[in-house]
């Protein structure tokens, strides 16, 4: 069995536990579906932003521990206000070490957030919005073509937008009319090994209207550049800063070399 394998068996009895504490009925009730959503799409096309989808990740199965001390409030904070289009928030516990509160932490800042974890069933697209969540992952790689079709149409129908995460040739068959985001994991899940050529490859196989975002191993504003220039509109970067003491200092010196090396 691959980590892939692992996580989303694992993930099956985390949603059959929480369905059982919490009923759909109840989550609607909540705070997070009286909100209106931010536009991830409308927020990766306005060209006064970085297109940086700036990730919250305290650990993962590839690198253990990224770090253990950063708070959630102070560093999405510092991604909103200085540049990021978008948050990712991770909110798997096992394997990510994240959580529900860390997403509800970072809402108070104003751009769309993503809830980053493993989206198998419906109940999560509740749960989601539930939690003040924008956006939702959908990876192809764990799903059939159908199951995104029909989990995207209903985050749709939730307010939800979708990242739908691709990592090669055999998965564009999941791009459906509900998936106008997608983004390509330069990072193989099944192995962990990081290709940064992987979203070059892909950008010119998906559909001409496609917002593009590129996913992993980003490290460098050369690597954001060269995937301006291929039609990217999103960067979605986590490590490069949670792996620093000071990931929010990690993020304006990122952004401040961007804007340097445009000129
Ligand atoms: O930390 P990085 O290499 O900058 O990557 C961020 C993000 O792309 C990565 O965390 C990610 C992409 N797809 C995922 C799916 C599940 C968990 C995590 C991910």
């Amino acid at each position: 069995m691959n980590i892939l394998d692992t996580i989303i068996a694992e993930k099956r009895l985390e949603v059959k536990e929480r369905k059982a504490l919490h009923t759909i009925a109840q989550l609607e009730q909540t705070d997070g579906f009286r909100r209106d959503t931010f536009s991830l799409a409308k927020f990766l096309l306005d060209g006064t932003r970085t297109g940086i989808i700036a990730e919250f990740k305290r650990r993962s199965p590839s690198k253990g521990v990224i770090n253990a001390t950063a708070d959630v409030l102070e560093v999405t904070r510092a991604y909103a206000e200085n540049g990021a289009s978008a948050l990712s928030v991770l909110t798997d516990e096992k394997f990510f070490g994240g959580s529900t509160a860390d997403l509800v932490a970072a809402r108070v800042n104003d751009i769309p957030i993503l809830r980053k974890d493993f989206i198998i069933d419906e109940y999560q697209l509740v749960e989601a919005r539930s939690m003040g969540a924008d956006v939702i992952l959908l990876i192809a790689a764990c799903l059939s073509p159908g199951e995104v079709r029909s989990l995207a149409q209903t985050a749709y129908s939730l307010g939800l937008e979708v990242l739908l995460e691709l990592h090669d040739e055999a998965e564009l068959e999941h791009v459906c009319e509900f998936t106008p985001i997608v983004g390509i994991n330069n990072r193989n899940l099944k192995t962990f090994t990081v290709d940064i050529e992987r979203s070059l490859v892909m950008a010119s196989k998906l559909p001409e209207d496609t917002i593009k975002v590129a996913e992993s191993g980003i490290d460098k504003v050369e690597n954001v550049q060269l995937f301006r220039d291929n039609g990217f509109r999103g960067f979605l970067i986590g490590e490069h800063f949670m792996k620093t003491a000071d990931p929010a200092r990690a993020f304006r010196e990122f952004v401040a070399d961007l804007k340097n090396f445009k000129k």
